[in-house]
């Protein structure tokens, strides 16, 4: 491929929702950090077949079957790595560390509490995020804010667990009123809520995250990114992941994928071009542009999360 060391990992998690993370010994890269068990594919094998390989060598188990979750490309500065990771969704054996390894099983918030290397932010963050990504439209200043809420609320019964509150027109008081409910909202359903374009205000009305836009983040290269917030990005191009994935923000739109009304103007770069952004990104990536609940399976194939939609989900079912 380009110099880059291919690698199989593989997630396994048990009947609790524990995953399965062995410990690299002293004398390897990352010596004492918790890893996803896998290796490095030899000549000739896929991703899949490596990972077969690896899982029944580390673990003694056998894998019967799996789905990809994410692949990461990330520049160490000894090396460069792309981590091709699975889920693993059925196997047989009891894993063991068959190479003398410490096994741990963790859940989802211990995950991101570990110390892991770092291009498994993305594998985390995968893990985390569900396919779908739900953007409100615009709200009217003076309107009807109780029918907003309304709506947001039956999509959450619905379903969706990610959130942005997209609110660019109106006024601070209103905005800051309306920020609130919606958080309020979305903490009743366990569900994340990030808020478009300001980190103050995701700080005061206690978000999980800001989604930021491509110019946005070209303003974060002074300082980097929050650290106590989740950032979301909206990508269009390759220099504008390149930027993302510097600034390691956990999830990124990529637009306009189709044709769409909020933007007729913009060219789509169609589901070749986001596969292509989607393999040179080292965090989630969800299409965005005429998107629906049924483009979720080729959103997943082209190696996105999902999808993210205005309309195609606010107006819409969950399918
Ligand atoms: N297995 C594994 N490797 C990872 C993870 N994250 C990550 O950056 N890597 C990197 O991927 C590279 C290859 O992994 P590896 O050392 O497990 O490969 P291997 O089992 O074939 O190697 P070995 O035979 O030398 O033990 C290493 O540079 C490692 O740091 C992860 O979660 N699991
Ligand atoms: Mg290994």
């Amino acid at each position: 491929m380009d110099g880059c060391l291919e690698v199989a990992v593989g997630v396994v998690v048990n009947g609790a929702g524990r995953c399965l993370l062995t410990r690299r010994h002293a004398g390897k890269d990352h010596a004492g950090c918790w890893e996803f068990p896998g290796g490095k594919l030899e000549p000739g094998e896929t991703p899949r077949e490596a990972l077969l390989r690896e899982l029944t060598e580390e673990l003694g188990i056998q894998v019967e079957s799996c789905r990809p979750l994410i692949v990461i490309p990330y520049d160490y500065p000894a090396r460069s790595v792309r981590l091709h990771t699975y889920c693993v969704t059925a196997y047989t054996g009891t894993p063991e560390g068959r190479e003398g390894q410490p096994l741990g099983w963790f859940d989802a918030a211990e995950l991101r509490q570990l110390q892991l290397p770092a291009a498994n932010r993305g594998i985390v963050n995968a893990l985390r995020l569900p396919d779908r990504y739900l953007i409100t439209p615009e709200p009217v200043e003076h309107g009807d804010d109780d029918a907003f809420v309304e709506r947001l609320s039956s999509l959450l019964d619905g379903g969706y667990r990610l959130v942005q509150l997209r609110a660019k027109k109106l006024s601070q008081t209103s905005l800051r009123r309306l920020a609130e409910r919606v958080v309020r909202l979305c903490r009743e359903h366990e569900a994340m809520c990030l808020v478009n374009g300001s980190v103050d205000l995701a700080r005061e009305v206690g978000a999980d995250g800001v989604h930021l836009s491509a110019d946005a983040l070209r303003l974060l290269q002074e300082f980097g990114r929050p650290h106590d917030l989740w950032v979301a990005a909206s990508c269009h191009d390759r220099q504008e992941i390149a930027l993302a994935s510097a600034l390691q923000v956990d999830l990124a739109v990529c637009s306009p994928v189709r044709h769409t009304g909020s933007h007729p103007e913009a060219i789509p770069i169609g589901w070749d071009g986001f596969a292509e952004l989607c393999a040179a990104a080292s965090f989630p990536v969800y299409a965005l542009g005429g998107m629906t609940n049924d483009d979720v399976d080729l959103a997943q194939q082209c190696g996105g999360q999902g999808v993210a939609a205005i309309s195609g989900l606010w107006g819409g079912r969950r399918g």
